[in-house]
């Protein structure tokens, strides 16, 4: 079986292993309730992709919205809806608090009176650091996790840092929800997380932009759109999964796309013209300065 060179039989070992694996982190899930406090965009995001994982099943998880929309989408993918904040809390073991940072205060002083010491809080706000968390939530068994979107694709990026309270038995549970929606570093010290937040949870903005930037500029010399959209797509999917898996520096593998007087040396140039690294660099500092205005 393992010396089979048949694709298909390999993609199907392939899928037993992390089947295998996440099985592991199914059991130590079990019987757990998962709430969502904000029903929005990076909670409809970890639910989609643990939904697809299988670790934990949809109806173990809670939120509630007063939008309609937000309660059928929600609805759709299984989960239960709840009244509000409070019956989330109530009926939940762990609960995400996945607002805006600007309302976390409001939502934390909301469901004070029914968190219990069994809760575990896990929050997802960029900038809101754990002690804050603490002041206003009263409560120490935390943990901060910055996560990004391509969780919902289980490619997600995910970091954790654990509140004084948090047990290890909180920080594995919480590491496998997140490890079951892509990678996740457990144990990130709480001052990188305004430099976590401006590269990997902004990060898929700015690549979303590169590929939309790409396939204009594959339109502009004559492709068809849907034919320039997807080489982009792919493109930026294969180098990314290129850097990861041969483990050489992204320069070396620049280096090995440029011929000696090339197209791609010619493409380069305008790039290093246009300030691209500078950009990207300026880019990711901009969204780690304004996790820091948040706090
Ligand atoms: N989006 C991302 O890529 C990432 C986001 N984050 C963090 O996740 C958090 C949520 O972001 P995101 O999902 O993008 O934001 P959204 O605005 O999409 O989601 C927040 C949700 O909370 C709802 N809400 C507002 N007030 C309350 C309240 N009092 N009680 C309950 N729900 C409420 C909002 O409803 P309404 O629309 O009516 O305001 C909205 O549905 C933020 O703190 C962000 O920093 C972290 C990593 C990545
Ligand atoms: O834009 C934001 O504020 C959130 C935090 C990280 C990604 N999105």
């Amino acid at each position: 079986m393992v010396y089979n060179k048949d694709t298909t039989e390999y993609i199907e070992m392939v899928q037993t292993a992390i089947t295998e694996e996440q099985m592991a982190a199914k059991l130590s899930l079990q019987g757990l309730k998962l709430g969502f406090i904000g029903a929005g965009n990076m909670a409809e995001s970890i639910v989609r992709g643990l939904t697809k994982s299988g670790i934990l099943s949809p109806s173990s998880i809670l939120t509630a919205s007063i939008f309609d929309d937000r309660v059928d989408l929600f609805r759709s993918m299984g989960v239960e809806i709840v009244k509000n904040n409070t019956q989330i809390v109530e009926r939940s073991d762990i609960v995400v608090v996945s607002v805006k940072p600007q309302i976390v205060k409001e939502v934390l002083l909301e469901v004070k009176p029914v968190i219990r010491p069994n809760h575990l809080l896990v929050s997802i706000a960029s900038g809101i650091k754990l002690k804050t968390m603490q002041d206003w939530s009263g409560h120490g068994r935390l943990i901060r996790v910055m996560p990004n979107t391509p969780s919902a694709v289980s490619h997600g990026a995910s970091v954790m840092c654990l509140g004084e309270e948090a047990t290890d038995d909180d920080r594995e549970k919480v590491g496998s929800i997140f490890g079951a929606i892509g990678k996740v570093w457990k144990d990130v010290k709480e001052e990188c997380f305004d430099g976590v937040t401006g590269l990997s949870g902004s990060g898929p903005a700015y690549i979303f932009l590169a590929i939309e930037a790409m396939a204009d500029g594959g339109v502009a010399a004559g492709l068809p759109r849907d034919l320039a959209l997807s080489l982009a797509t792919q493109t930026v999917y294969g180098a990314a999964a290129m850097v990861r898996e041969t483990g050489k520096h992204p320069g070396e593998l620049k280096d090995s796309v440029a011929s000696p007087s090339g197209t791609t040396i010619a493409a380069i140039r305008e790039l290093e013209r246009g300030g691209f690294r500078g950009v990207l660099m300026n880019a990711v500092i901009a969204s780690a300065n304004r996790s820091r205005d948040l706090s």
